[in-house]
């Protein structure tokens, strides 16, 4: 089948050739559609690649009916809707290396225009005025430099100015000191970041927490003939306040490259003499956009052949060396997910699952996303996948927790799912068997060995000479071959089960024979 992908925002031709070359897939690049256009057009993409112009709205979203993946090529993900995404198993990736160093690159020249005026001394150049005197500099060496946000960008930034010789003091929440230290950059909160710098530049994402973290008050503690830089996100610095403090003096300058509504062509701030600016060209350098778009192109190459995402941003990224290890569990999770919930047949308010033996070892949260996904699938159907399993399953008041145990259980490694409700509690476990696949090897506290596959019947009776034929010869009765059958009871006499797997589904008609036979309990079919 071919999967559909659309170009929505200039990208480099030299990134896209993953994609224009694999088989299967048909790239449409930059039709130059309107918003109304793309909402028209959208449905028919599995996938979607902007850069930071193309709003990808929950409208967008809502309405893309076989969107499966978002890729941005960048960083930043404030034009994507995440929360609509998730909600609707759109996975969404962007390219979070590839811009790094220019980025880094564009703040620093950003901070020497500033300390040395040359856009303003070109522009008078420009107007035939040769001013030397206006246009006296301030030197880096020795002077501080403020980084609020100290990721990828902020950490490369923090590198040149200290090439600068310049004194680099950073905050970021999620940041040890020691780990700056180890860079040669002090640690300070915010506000002693905000008091200290001679120059102040943020590279945050923009967030509800990041959203004007940058305004009055903080501008209030800054020192007198601070300089502001700004080439992260529109938004993160308030520009009504920006330009109030560069209005009373107390900011001496600002240099931006990113602004609160893009693009535009009118700007109060541009109308002052102390503010330079360039269009959002952070990451425009031949280099970045060939890596970014190459990285964001094999994701979605990847995505589309079934294979895991390396730079998922609504979803844990695992790194392929864990994927390795937990993909053949993948299957077993689902299976043993479905399974309880045709078991169950009834509303589920909470889920335990259990990781045992080898599985202790290793990263579990896919395995849970995909048990949560086997669960709810009966009811979300296609609608559910691993980006909005947990998400789904919070939204229908489930609660649902994972643990790990060393103690192997008599199994190198088990999963185990235990679901309550008001119908009280039921368990199921499977494991991997080397060589053999997966295993269900316990259903409540019977224990089976049976492959979690195909046509499925679960018989609940009581334990006595003949159930077995009687059973046996109704299914005959509706032409139906039995496979494979496990039997285990709790004691002689006692409560029992039996599961078998048969070559069709078991229609009502038997189901309901069976079940009226006087030993049988529960008949539930399952189909895996
Ligand atoms: N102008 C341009 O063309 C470009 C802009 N960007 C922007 O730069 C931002 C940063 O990019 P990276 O460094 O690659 O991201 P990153 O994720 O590596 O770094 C962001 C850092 O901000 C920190 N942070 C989050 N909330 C904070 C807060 N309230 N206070 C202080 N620090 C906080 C995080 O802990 C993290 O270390 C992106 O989100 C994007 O918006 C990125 C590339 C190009
Ligand atoms: O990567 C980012 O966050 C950027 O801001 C770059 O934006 P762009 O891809 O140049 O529109």
């Amino acid at each position: 089948m071919t999967f559909h992908v659309l170009i929505s925002d200039p990208l480099s031709e030299e990134g896209l050739k993953p994609l224009q070359e694999a088989e299967n897939i048909e790239v449409v690049i930059n039709p130059g559609w309107n918003e109304q256009e793309l909402s028209d057009q959208i449905d028919s993409f599995d996938a979607i690649l902007v850069r930071s112009q193309t709003q990808v709205t929950r409208a967008l979203i809502e309405k893309a009916s076989n969107l499966k993946i978002i890729g941005r090529a960048g960083v930043g993900v404030d034009n994507i809707d995440l929360e609509a995404a998730t909600e609707n198993g759109v996975i969404v990736v962007n390219a979070p290396n590839g811009n790094t160093n220019s980025a880094a690159e564009h703040t620093m020249a950003m901070i020497m225009a500033l300390s040395r005026n040359i856009p303003q001394a070109y522009h008078a150049l420009k107007q035939k005025q040769w001013d030397r005197k206006r246009f006296v500099g301030v030197e880096l060496k020795q002077k501080t430099l403020g980084i609020v946000g100290l990721g990828r960008i902020g950490a490369e930034v923090a590198a040149r100015a200290k090439g600068q010789r310049m004194n680099v003091i950073a905050y970021d929440p999620f940041f040890t000191e020691e780990k700056a230290e180890q860079m040669g950059v002090q640690y300070g909160t915010l506000e002693d970041v905000l008091r200290a710098g001679d120059f102040i530049t943020v590279h945050t994402p923009l967030l509800k927490e990041t959203k004007h973290l940058i305004n009055k008050d903080a501008f209030d503690l800054m020192k007198d003939g601070v300089q502001i830089v700004n080439c992260a996100r529109g938004g993160i610095i308030d520009e009504d306040a920006l330009y109030d403090a560069i209005q009373s003096g107390k900011v001496a300058g600002a240099a931006l490259d990113v602004f609160e509504q893009e693009p535009f062509t009118e700007h109060k701030l541009l109308t002052l003499p102390e503010v330079v600016a360039t269009p959002h060209l952070g990451a425009s350098t031949v280099e970045a956009q060939e890596v970014v778009a190459i990285d964001v192109s094999h994701d979605v190459l990847r995505f589309s052949q079934g294979e895991a995402v390396r730079n998922p941003v609504n979803m844990p990224s695992v790194p392929s060396e864990i994927m390795y290890k937990i993909e053949p569990y993948f299957h077993l999770a689902e299976k043993l997910g479905t399974f309880i919930t045709d078991l169950t047949k009834e509303v589920v308010s909470e889920v335990k699952i259990t990781y045992a033996g080898d599985l202790a070892d290793i990263e579990i949260a896919p395995l849970t996303r995909n048990a949560v996904k086997g669960l709810l699938k009966r009811y979300l159907g296609s609608r559910i996948n691993d980006v909005n399993a947990l998400f789904l399953a919070d939204r229908k008041g489930i609660e649902v927790s994972e643990s790990k145990t060393s103690s192997k259980k008599g199994f190198t490694n088990l999963i185990t799912i235990e679901v309550s409700g008001k119908f009280g509690t039921r368990k199921v476990a499977g494991t991997l068997l080397n060589g053999l696949g997966p295993r269900l090897v316990r259903v409540d506290e019977y224990r089976v060995d049976i492959t979690p596959e195909g046509h499925m019947v679960v018989i609940q009776h009581r334990d006595q000479p003949g159930v077995i034929g009687r059973m046996g010869s109704t299914i005959a009765k509706h032409d139906i071959n039995i496979a494979t059958m496990q039997v285990d009871r709790s004691d002689i006499g006692g409560d029992a089960i039996m599961i078998l797997t048969i070559d069709r589904h078991l229609a009502d008609e038997a189901l309901n024979e069976i079940e009226s036979l006087d030993e049988i309990k529960s008949v539930t079919a399952i189909d895996l």
